[in-house]
């Protein structure tokens, strides 16, 4: 029998640290015992945002003063067929306090979360995990050397999240590549992705594949490795993208740039339209650098993919 759709507003705070707040359901509820995010039912009249709002004064007494919509999710429980809309909370007054849940814990997005988690929510924890800022190589344009050290400089910096994108280069030395990138990257306890080449990422051991937008379409079913994402550039990619079942997308160009010269920008407000409402993060990519990161962010970003910008020296 088809279940009525019932829209959920749940909240991912994040502190300052990097910890977000999980809260672990009341005896007397459905799934109780179950870990979660605090939220709850969308009520007639409210929207999403407005119902969370509500819902995380109910429950942990806090006044949410920042939230950014994040991803959007439904999933089939046999008791209800839910759709979730996930936001981000940056900011609130009060400090939150178990008025509804047994417990409440700040948990670190490396960490093992807390078991047992709701099922809805596996590819949320993984969302999680998905760091801010994914630098994309270009050692074809300014040498092996120079990009290893900019490699370096950056993971001193706080880069976790490297895409090699290298098909300039030739096989041998794009392989010697990779493989010097993936040691880096691992001992920072980062991920790896290579563009385009399944058999290679495995070969090296990276983390999982980057799908250009042409091989995304060309796909029926998702490639198997733990992390695959894609290039998108419009809404039907994105809808792919996320049929698939896919961990991320690059939307882009925000901005007009120099490795795509002639294509104009999507600006922010196109943006926003274009990556409202998926299941996955969306990364923006186009002429931007760690100054966006927060524009990014309030048009409904993960985060920001760069090429130039990720390894610009700070102040450069
Ligand atoms: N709050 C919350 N609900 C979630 C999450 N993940 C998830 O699948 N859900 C589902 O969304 C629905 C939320 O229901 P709820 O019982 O918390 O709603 P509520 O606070 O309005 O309570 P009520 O039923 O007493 O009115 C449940 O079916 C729950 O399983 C999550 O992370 N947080």
């Amino acid at each position: 029998m088809a279940r009525k759709l019932v829209d959920v507003a749940a909240g991912v705070l994040l502190r300052a640290d990097g910890r977000y707040l999980l809260g672990q359901r009341g005896p007397d509820t459905v799934y109780a015992g179950y870990w979660e995010f605090p939220g709850g039912k969308v009520e007639p009249g409210e929207t999403p945002a407005q119902a969370l709002c509500r819902e995380l004064d109910e429950e942990l007494g806090i006044r949410v003063t920042h939230l950014r919509p994040w991803l959007r999710r439904e999933h089939l429980y046999e008791h209800a067929h839910v759709r979730l809309h996930f936001f981000e909370v940056s900011a609130w007054e009060g400090e939150p306090d178990g008025k509804v849940h047994s417990v409440l814990d700040w948990v670190r997005p490396e960490q093992a979360t807390r078991e047992p988690m709701l099922p809805a929510n596996g590819p949320i924890l993984k969302a999680l995990r998905l760091p801010r800022m994914m630098a994309i190589t270009q050692a074809a344009a300014i040498g092996v050397e120079a990009q290893l050290a900019a490699l370096d400089r950056a993971l001193a910096g706080g880069l976790r999240l490297v895409q090699v994108r290298e098909s300039a280069l030739d096989p041998l030395r794009r392989e010697q590549f990779a493989r010097e990138v993936v040691a880096r990257v691992h001992a920072c306890q980062g991920l790896v992705l290579l563009n385009d080449d399944l058999a290679l990422a495995r070969a090296v051991r990276a983390d999982g594949v980057h799908l250009p937008a042409r091989s995304l379409m060309g796909l029926r079913q998702r490639p198997d490795c733990a992390w695959v994402g894609a290039s998108c550039h419009g809404r039907d990619e994105l809808e792919h993208a996320a049929a698939l079942g896919l961990d991320y997308a690059v939307l882009g160009p925000v901005a007009p740039t120099a490795t795509h010269p002639g294509q104009p920008g999507l600006g922010w407000v196109r943006f926003c339209e274009l990556a409202a409402g998926l299941p996955m993060p969306v990364l923006a990519l186009g002429g931007l650098g760690t100054a966006d990161m927060e524009t990014a962010r309030d048009t409904g970003a993960h985060g920001i993919a760069a090429i130039r910008g990720a390894w610009r020296l700070p102040g450069t």
